[in-house]
């Protein structure tokens, strides 16, 4: 998993304040608890009260959809059909609240910043239940009415009006009111209809040359949930057998992947006991691709840059153990260090809890010190937006300097701590071009040393189509199922 702003403990993502203005702090407590207000009906049903606390706290308190949902389930007791629907609910309306926003806009007559926020978010599900679910649309009006009732009492009527108008409309007709036209302005254009913000659909124009339709195709697959996909330990058990007790099926390309259509991953024996852990089967490929290419001479220090949480860490850290390897990871972040302690127990594995740039200055890790260097570099993990809902809108074009500025600092430390001879990947899970190519070329400029491009195509699995024309690779959701991956292989040469 590559896991960019999970930054803090799990647990803090639950909902810290109050609903909103108006809102008494019983009426608050019995809400998020999904019981009744104290002599009232229920405000909604218990699936989507959790949808709606859910949302709720993703956009009042910067809470991750994934950690606070699955609280929210936990607390309220949801299991089975209740929490598969507050799940679509929640990750469905996250994913499309700029396009729903838009058309909550123009059914209100107002900008929804101009909405209360408990009633906003209310709003939201309430339409994305109308346009992309099968809930008939009484049953969406009526629900969301009754919610927007328990937490912003004033606006019930308002809600009930914006929700009669968005209802007299369908999909398409909303689209072609609120989206520009395709032909004034096809990137406008698509980011309303595929619910991206314009600049990151201009970013995947650009990294998939300006082919508008591939980019419909990648828009619209980031639009879908993402299969579960767990990495077999090499040396612990076979895909296979962790397949048949799964219940998956083996990977189309990653030796060590297997596919699993949901359930709950944490609970397989193999997982709980080491063998086998999530992992997206394009970080499986860019992890095993740095193994695979040659080097001459000594091959037994290897060097993980940017370790936490620990997933490509604990595939590289299984291949070390059977090739008599040693793994250094660093991570900077102390919480995140512990994670990679924790997912390489029993591995040839010393974590380092420091900075990666210290190459050079810290002992652990002298300059010319390694054969093989993975930098898995902190990113804006525009290559995983199927899997963090909300992401697609928090993240900004102002977070790309500071991003990109420490991607080359890792890069230029990465390649002085490899020896002449030895190889570094460099890898991020975004295809921003910036992010990639820009970064790559950069690095290896300013790093002082001297490099050469490996082609990294024969170090994926023979076979795999859609690699473009190397040396470096881009994986694609649309053409291999995985997350956007990118992958460039450096072998320093003086
Ligand atoms: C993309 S994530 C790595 C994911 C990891 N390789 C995996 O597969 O689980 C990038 C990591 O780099 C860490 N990081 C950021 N700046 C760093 C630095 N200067 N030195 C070392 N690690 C750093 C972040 O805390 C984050 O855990």
């Amino acid at each position: 998993m590559t896991d960019h702003r999970a930054d803090r403990p799990h647990g803090s993502g639950r909902p810290r304040r109050s609903g909103g203005p108006g809102q008494g702090r019983g009426q608050d407590r019995d809400a998020r608890s999904g019981r009744a207000p104290r002599g009232g009906r229920p405000p909604s049903d218990p699936a989507r009260q959790a949808a709606y606390e859910a949302v709720a706290a993703v956009h009042r308190d910067d809470a991750y959809a994934n950690l606070v949902l699955s609280e929210i389930l936990r607390d309220m007791g949801l299991h089975g059909r209740d929490a598969a629907f507050a799940t679509e609910l929640t990750y469905g309306t996250l994913r499309a609240v700029g396009t729903l926003d838009l058309i909550i806009a123009a059914a209100a007559g107002r900008d929804v910043s101009r909405i209360d926020p408990p009633a906003r978010d209310a709003l939201r599900l309430g339409a994305y239940q109308l346009l992309h679910t099968r809930v008939p649309a009484h049953a969406a009006v009526n629900q969301t009415v009754d919610l927007v009732r328990s937490v912003a009492p004033g606006a019930s009527g308002f809600a009930n009006a914006v929700m009669r108008e968005i209802a007299s409309k369908d999909l398409d007709t909303w689209l072609e009111q609120v989206a520009p036209a395709y032909d004034d302005d096809p990137v406008a254009h698509l980011a309303v209809v595929h619910h991206h913000p314009q600049w990151i659909v201009r970013a995947f124009l650009e990294a998939l040359g300006g082919d508008l339709e591939d980019t419909v195709r990648l828009l619209i697959e980031d639009n879908q949930p993402p299969a579960v996909h767990l990495c077999a330990r090499p040396g612990r058990i076979d895909p296979v057998d962790l397949a048949d007790e799964s219940g998956g099926v083996p990977a189309a390309f990653s030796p060590y992947a297997v596919y699993l259509d949901g359930g709950a991953p944490g609970d397989l024996a193999s997982i709980r006991q080491g063998r086998a852990h999530v992992q997206d089967e394009g970080s499986q490929l860019v992890a095993a691709a740095l193994l695979a290419a040659p080097v001459e001479g000594s091959d037994t220090r290897w060097l993980d840059l940017c370790a936490g949480p620990g997933g490509k860490t604990g595939l590289i850290g299984s291949i070390a153990a059977l090739r008599g390897a040693e793994v250094t990871a660093v991570e900077v972040a102390e919480h995140r260090a512990r994670l990679v302690d924790q997912a390489t127990t029993g591995l040839p594995v010393t974590v380092l809890p420091t900075d990666g740039r210290t190459v050079g200055r810290d002992p652990d890790l002298p300059e010319e010190g390694f054969d093989r260097v993975l930098v898995d570099a902190p990113c804006t993990g525009l290559g995983s937006l199927r899997r963090r809902p909300e992401a697609r809108w928090r993240r900004q074009p102002a977070d790309l300097p500071p991003l990109t500025r420490l991607q080359r600092e890792l890069l230029v430390a990465a390649l002085r701590a490899v020896r002449p001879g030895g190889v570094v990947a460099y890898v991020t899970c975004s295809p921003h071009m910036v992010e990639t190519q820009v970064t790559v070329t950069e690095g290896a400029r300013r790093s002082g040393v001297e490099v050469d491009f490996v082609d990294a195509r024969p170090l994926l699995p023979p076979g795999m189509p859609g690699l473009g024309d190397g040396p470096t690779v881009q994986l694609w959701p649309h053409r291999h199922g995985t997350d956007a991956m990118f992958l460039a292989v450096l072998r320093r040469t003086s």
